[in-house]
């Protein structure tokens, strides 16, 4: 149930159920919640568009920026893997280089099979370049070695590196493998000797250990970050180095590590979407031009991307700032352009407390609060035209247009208490036409109603502007006379209407003789409504019962009829005086 005075409890209701309860003219609150204001509304708009578009500028430009740097973070790496390479490239080829210059030595010394060991012994810095430098003749057997000569005896007729030395007759890398004599995973070249006929009588294999702390130190100095790591693998995946040394020598497949299935794919190359070690990585790759190895680097996507965690940050930051600054704008640009609409606001509320009229809208304004507010006046004014009209029919009598019995019944209270506070007078004439059913009955009905309004239009006229004429019922009227100076003014307005229904009323061909009855009473001590009418309606039945055409007045509390003042209308149209 709604409070008195006030709206329902805790407000349940949404917009439509404030306007049903404001057309059931239950009171509805003015003021709306600050969530639910065009201001707050228009301001969140504002804001989370700026915050779209700014964390959309700033995602789309670090994506941008992350692709570029990418790319950049590739180049680098290929050109730093090129250097690497080359220089990989460089350090084999100086190898098979000592090999070669050492062959052409046996040539040109026509030095044979037995002679080789004492060559390379004459040859200290083999010990520099190579694990060890061994000869094996045409048939695969050592018949030298630099180190462990003493070793077992080992053949390698069946090496692929052996055979394919023999075949081109030039130096050979072998794959890498596992020596059969330290058991270290050793990469070997091969270089046959040849004699002056051109036959080869030996070849040299000089073998380079992957696992030795030089070649690690060489190859991991080629790096040129700090985090990721460099591996080498050769042309079929076997991993010749990488940082875990158990896989050296082992051939992971590409599901297994993908940043070396990715390495074997080209020349040269490089990918961001390698899942290494569950670490999203980039791995560049470059494969060595001499000997047919690739050789390739892990970089963690996180490390490169480093700097651009802070950018994010710092993006998201001014996306924020701009996005409060935003709202902050848009709530005072919004509170600026809805200030009219305040202005209007005030304006419908003032004139709905009846502090000032339709005339207070503002209708000069160029905008859509002008259009508001022109249409605002338009329905306040037919509104207020209607409202007039209703009040005017509820008040007014709709055959004579003269007042009706509601009107009088408010008026008349009014008046008396007006006299009271002036210490004036009031009369009311209570008149009834005379016999006027016989002219309904004569005439018809339509007949009636015509002489009510021409009688009501004769007593209008002869009344003051100031003084009320209503019409209470039937051929019943009043009429209200205020500031009355006394009893013989009263005599003097019953004279003057009667005087106004001496001629004949004309109504349609006939000339109708109408005459009515007055009764007069003007206030005395102790009057109210009721009394004055009682005392009215006393001297109007003197009147009718003196033979009609009369007026009669009383004073109140005298209710004593004075005298009656009758009026006989003779054939001849003369009027004379009854006393
Ligand atoms: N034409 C018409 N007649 C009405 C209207 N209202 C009431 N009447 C009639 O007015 C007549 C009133 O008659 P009364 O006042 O009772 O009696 P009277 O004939 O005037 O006689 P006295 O008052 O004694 O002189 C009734 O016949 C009603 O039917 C109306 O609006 N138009």
């Amino acid at each position: 149930m709604p409070r008195a005075g006030g709206f329902p409890g805790p407000i349940p209701c949404r917009i439509t159920d404030l306007c049903v309860l404001a057309r059931q003219g239950v009171p509805v609150p003015s003021a709306i919640s600050p969530f639910a204001s065009v201001k707050f509304k228009v301001s969140a708009l504002v804001a989370s568009m700026v915050l779209i578009a700014a964390i959309g500028v700033c995602g789309i430009s670090l994506l941008i920026a992350e692709s570029q740097i990418q790319r950049m973070i590739a180049r680098q790496e290929i050109s730093a893997l090129s250097g690497a390479a080359a220089y990989l490239d460089n350090d084999v080829r100086a190898k098979q280089q000592v090999l070669r210059s050492i062959a052409e030595e046996a040539l040109s010394r026509n030095l044979g099979a037995r002679d080789v060991q004492a060559l390379l012994e004459s040859h200290p810095g083999l010990r520099d370049e190579f694990v060890n430098v061994a000869g094996f003749d045409a048939r695969g057997d050592r018949v030298a070695s630099l180190k462990n000569r003493r070793d077992k005896i080992i053949n390698v007729s069946a090496r692929p590196y052996f055979q394919e030395a023999l075949r081109t007759r030039d130096s050979v890398i072998s794959a890498p493998f596992r020596s059969a004599l330290s058991g270290q995973p050793v990469v070997s070249v091969a270089q046959p000797l040849s004699d002056a006929r051109g036959r080869i009588h030996t070849v040299l294999v000089g073998g380079i250990d992957l696992l030795r702390p030089g070649f690690a130190a060489q190859v991991e100095a080629l790096r040129t970050r700090e985090q990721g790591y460099l591996f080498i693998l050769a042309n079929d995946g076997t991993v010749i180095h990488h940082p875990r040394k158990e896989l050296i020598l082992t051939r992971p497949s590409a599901d297994e590590m993908p940043a070396i299935g990715a390495a074997l794919a080209d020349e040269e190359g490089w990918r961001a979407d390698i899942l290494d070690g569950k670490e999203p990585s980039l791995v560049a790759w470059k494969r060595l031009r001499h000997a047919d190895w690739t050789v390739a680097v892990s970089y963690p996507l996180r490390d490169a991307f480093a700097p651009m965690a802070s950018v994010w940050f710092n993006a998201l930051g001014a996306a924020g700032l701009f996005t409060a600054l935003a709202g902050i704008f848009g709530w005072g640009l919004v509170k600026v352009m809805l200030e009219p609409l305040g202005e209007l606001q005030r304006v419908v509320e003032s004139i709905d407390a009846g502090a000032t009229d339709i005339s207070a809208f503002n209708v000069d304004h160029a905008d859509e609060f002008g259009l508001l507010s022109r249409a605002l006046y338009r329905l306040s004014r037919s509104r207020k035209e209607a409202a007039d009209e209703l009040r005017r029919l509820a008040t007014t009598d709709v055959l004579t247009g003269t007042h009706n019995r509601r009107m009088f019944d408010q008026f008349l209270p009014a008046a008396l208490a007006r006299a009271r506070r002036s210490n004036e007078s009031v009369a009311v004439a209570f008149l009834d036409v005379d016999r006027f059913k016989s002219i309904n009955d004569s005439y018809g009905h339509a007949v009636g109603d015509a002489v009510l309004v021409e009688f009501a239009r004769r007593l209008q006229g002869a009344v003051r502007c100031s003084d009320t004429v209503a019409r209470l019922a039937g051929d019943e009227f009043v009429v209200v006379f205020e500031q009355v100076r006394g009893p013989a003014e009263a005599h003097q307005l019953g004279e003057k209407i009667l005087a106004a229904m001496r001629a004949p009323f004309l109504v349609g061909d006939a000339a109708l003789p109408v005459t009515a009855s007055v009764g007069i009473a003007i206030t005395g001590t102790h009057t109210n409504a009721e009394v004055i009418m009682q005392s009215a309606d006393y001297a109007l039945y003197g009147v009718k019962a003196a033979g009609r055409n009369g007026y009669a007045v009383n004073v109140v509390g005298a209710e004593k009829l004075a005298s009656v003042h009758a009026m006989a209308r003779h054939e001849g149209g003369e009027l004379a005086r009854m006393g």
